[in-house]
C-alpha cells in the first residue's frame, strides 16, 4: 500500500482520534471492551481492521458492533462478525491488538501497509467492501458508533451502513444472511424467527400445551426493547417484558443475564408475586440468556432455582435426540454432539452423556465453542452462562431438505424432519442468540407438557462457586489448553490439587479472565458449603502466589 491518497487519508482521520495516554488494550476473551470515553481510537481503527478484512474476503460484508454486553453503562466495546456471521477468525486478534496500541497515527499507518502487504489486500476506490454498523442501548454507542463509520470510510472504497440499535446476534444474523444472498434486513430476522416458531408451534403433538405468561427481564437493555416488537408477531407466547430501560432502571445493574447466573439472586423487578413462574434473564446485548423461577420455600429470600446455560443444552438436546429417534437408522448415524467449557456444570455433563451423547471441551469464549460444534452434523454448545447455540452443518441440511421432500406429510418422521428444519431456521446460526434460544425453550416445553420445574429435574446441579480474585498481574496464570490446569505460577496446581482432595466431588480450576482484570476461581463440590470453602481457599491460594 504506497498510494499517497489512502496515506494521507488514515493520517488525516486518526488525527481526529488521538489514543488516550496509557491506553493498553487486548482483543480478549469477546474483542475490546473498557471504559467508553477512553474507546474512540479504538473503535475508529477496528473501523479500519473491518474495512481491510472485507477487502481481504472478496468485499464481503463485515459485522461491527458497538457494546459491552453484560459490564457496568460506563464501558463500551467492539465485537466483529466475520462474513459467516461468526466472530473475527482468530489469526486477525494480533493485527487488532497492534493497532489499537499503536502510539501515533504515523505508527498506526505503518503497521497497517505491513499488514496490508502480508495479506496481499488491494485496496482502491473501487474495492467495494462494506461494514455493517450495530449499537446496543448504551449513552455512548452513538458517538463511538460515529467514529467507526469514520474508521471504515477512510479505507479507499468501503462504505459503512448504520443500523442503529441491534442486539449483537440481529447484526450476526443480518451479516450472515447478506453474505449468502439472503434477505438480511431487521424485519427479515423477526420474520424468519416468526414463521419458523409458528411452524414449530403447528407440530406440536399433543394439547398438553404450557400456555402461562412467560416472565422476561431485558436486563434495561436492548433485548427486551426488540422483544417488545417480535411479541408483536407472534402467536402462542404470552411474554410479559420488564427491565425494558424505560421505567428507570440502569442496564445491568442487578438486573440480567450475567447478575442473575453469578449471584443466583432475583434480578430487581421481580419477588414474591412471581413465586413459582418461569422467569428468563437476558443480559445487556441479548446474546445470552438463563432461564430461573423463585421457589414456593423463598420465604421472601431472593434466591432463585436457576436454569443456565447447561440446562438449556440439555433441554435441547433432549428435544433433538427425541427427533433423531423417529428417523431409525439414519437419525442413529447423525453426529449429534455437544460442546461446553471447564465451567460447565460436571451434573449437566453427566446428564448429556449418559443420553448417549459425545461431549467435548473447548477453552471459554464462543469463538472457541462454535469451532468445535462445526464438527458435528448437529452441534450444541453452550456456556454455562447461558450464551450458546445449535450448529447444523451444510451437509447434514441438505439431506434433511431431501428427506423432507420425500417423506409423506403427516407422518411421525416427515413430522420429525420438518421440526429439525424448522430449529436449524429458528436458531441462530451465526452466534447465540437470547431471543431465538428463547422462542426454542418456549416451544419445547410446550411440546413436552413441561413446567419449568419439570424441566428443573433433569438433574440436579452439583453446588458450585465462581470467585473473582484481584492480583497486579493476572497474566501470571497461564493455564493448559483445556484451561483446568494452571502451568503457572509454578506449583499453585499442585497446592490446588491439594485443596480439591479434601472434598467429595470436589473439582476446581483457574484462569485469568479475558474480559476483567481478575482470576477467576470455579469450584465444586458435593455440599454448598464445601464448594464456598473450596473455592475460598483456592482464591487464598492464588493471593498468596500472586498478591
Ligand atoms: C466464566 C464466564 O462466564 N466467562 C465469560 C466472560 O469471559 P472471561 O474471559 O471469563 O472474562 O465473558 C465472555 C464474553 O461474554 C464469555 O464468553 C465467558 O463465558
Ligand atoms: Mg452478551
Amino acid at each position: 500500500m504506497d498510494d499517497e491518497t489512502q496515506i494521507a487519508s488514515i493520517l488525516k482521520s486518526s488525527s481526529l482520534y488521538p489514543i488516550p495516554q496509557s491506553l493498553k488494550l487486548s482483543y480478549g476473551t469477546a474483542g475490546f471492551r473498557g471504559d467508553a470515553s477512553l474507546l474512540d481510537s479504538t473503535v475508529y481503527r477496528v473501523g479500519i481492521l473491518s474495512s481491510l478484512r472485507s477487502l481481504k474476503l472478496n468485499s464481503s460484508t463485515i459485522g461491527l458492533m458497538i457494546t459491552a454486553s453484560h459490564n457496568k453503562l460506563s464501558d463500551n466495546g467492539i465485537k466483529l462478525s466475520d462474513p459467516s456471521g461468526g466472530m473475527l477468525s482468530q489469526d486477525w486478534e494480533p493485527f487488532a491488538d497492534q493497532i489499537a496500541n499503536a502510539s501515533s497515527p504515523q505508527k498506526l499507518v505503518s503497521l497497517i501497509r505491513e499488514f496490508v502487504e502480508k495479506e496481499g489486500i488491494v485496496i482502491g476506490e473501487k474495492s467495494g467492501g462494506e461494514v455493517w454498523l450495530g449499537r446496543d442501548t448504551r449513552p455512548s454507542g452513538e458517538r463511538l458508533l460515529r467514529a467507526a463509520e469514520i474508521g471504515v470510510s477512510s479505507v479507499l472504497g468501503c462504505v459503512a451502513v448504520d443500523f442503529g440499535v441491534l442486539t449483537t446476534p440481529q447484526l450476526h444474523w443480518m451479516v450472515r444472511a447478506k453474505n449468502r444472498g439472503l434477505r438480511a434486513s431487521e424485519s427479515d430476522y423477526f420474520e424468519s424467527l416468526t414463521a419458523s416458531f409458528k411452524c414449530l408451534i403447528g407440530l406440536i403433538p399433543v394439547s398438553a400445551k404450557n400456555s402461562a405468561t412467560l416472565l422476561l427481564d431485558g436486563a434495561n437493555g436492548v433485548g427486551g426493547m426488540k422483544m417488545e416488537v417480535l411479541r408483536g408477531f407472534l402467536s402462542g407466547l404470552d411474554v410479559e417484558i420488564r427491565n425494558t430501560g424505560r421505567d428507570g432502571g440502569v442496564l445491568n445493574e442487578s438486573v440480567g443475564a450475567d447478575f442473575v447466573q453469578k449471584e443466583k439472586v432475583v434480578p430487581l423487578g421481580f419477588g414474591d408475586k412471581d413465586v413459582g413462574v418461569r422467569c428468563v434473564s437476558f443480559d445487556g446485548d441479548a446474546d445470552r440468556l438463563v432461564y430461573f423461577y423463585i421457589p414456593e420455600n423463598s420465604c421472601g429470600g431472593d434466591k432463585v432455582e436457576l436454569l443456565d446455560g447447561d440446562k438449556i443444552l440439555s433441554l435441547f438436546a433432549l428435544f433433538i435426540k427425541e427427533q433423531l429417534k423417529s428417523l431409525g437408522d439414519e437419525g442413529k448415524e447423525t453426529r449429534l454432539g455437544v460442546v461446553q467449557t471447564a465451567y460447565a456444570n460436571g451434573a449437566s455433563t453427566d446428564y448429556v452423556k449418559e443420553m448417549g451423547l459425545e461431549v467435548v471441551f473447548a477453552k471459554t469464549g464462543v469463538k472457541h465453542l462454535h469451532e468445535r460444534a462445526e464438527e458435528f452434523d448437529i452441534g450444541i454448545y453452550f456456556e454455562a452462562n447461558g450464551h450458546g447455540t445449535i450448529l447444523f452443518s451444510e451437509s447434514f441440511m441438505s439431506w434433511l431438505v431431501g428427506k423432507q421432500k420425500e417423506l409423506s406429510e403427516g407422518s411421525d418422521e416427515y413430522n420429525a424432519v420438518s421440526r429439525l428444519v424448522a430449529v436449524s431456521n429458528l436458531i441462530n446460526q451465526a452466534v447465540g442468540d437470547a431471543i431465538s434460544g428463547l422462542l426454542l425453550v418456549e416451544v419445547i416445553l410446550q411440546h413436552m407438557g413441561w413446567s419449568v420445574q419439570k424441566w428443573n429435574e433433569l438433574y440436579k446441579d452439583l453446588p458450585s462457586r465462581q470467585v473473582k480474585v484481584e492480583v497486579p498481574d493476572r497474566t501470571a496464570v497461564v493455564t493448559t489448553s483445556e484451561e483446568t490446569e494452571a502451568l503457572k505460577p509454578l506449583g499453585i496446581q499442585d497446592a490446588i490439587n491439594g485443596e480439591i482432595k479434601k472434598y467429595q466431588r470436589g473439582r476446581a480450576f483457574i484462569r485469568p479472565s479475558g474480559t476483567e482484570d481478575v482470576v477467576r476461581v470455579y469450584a465444586e463440590a458435593s455440599t454448598q458449603e464445601a464448594a464456598d470453602s473450596l473455592a475460598n481457599s483456592v482464591a487464598q491460594l492464588v493471593k498468596s502466589f500472586l498478591g
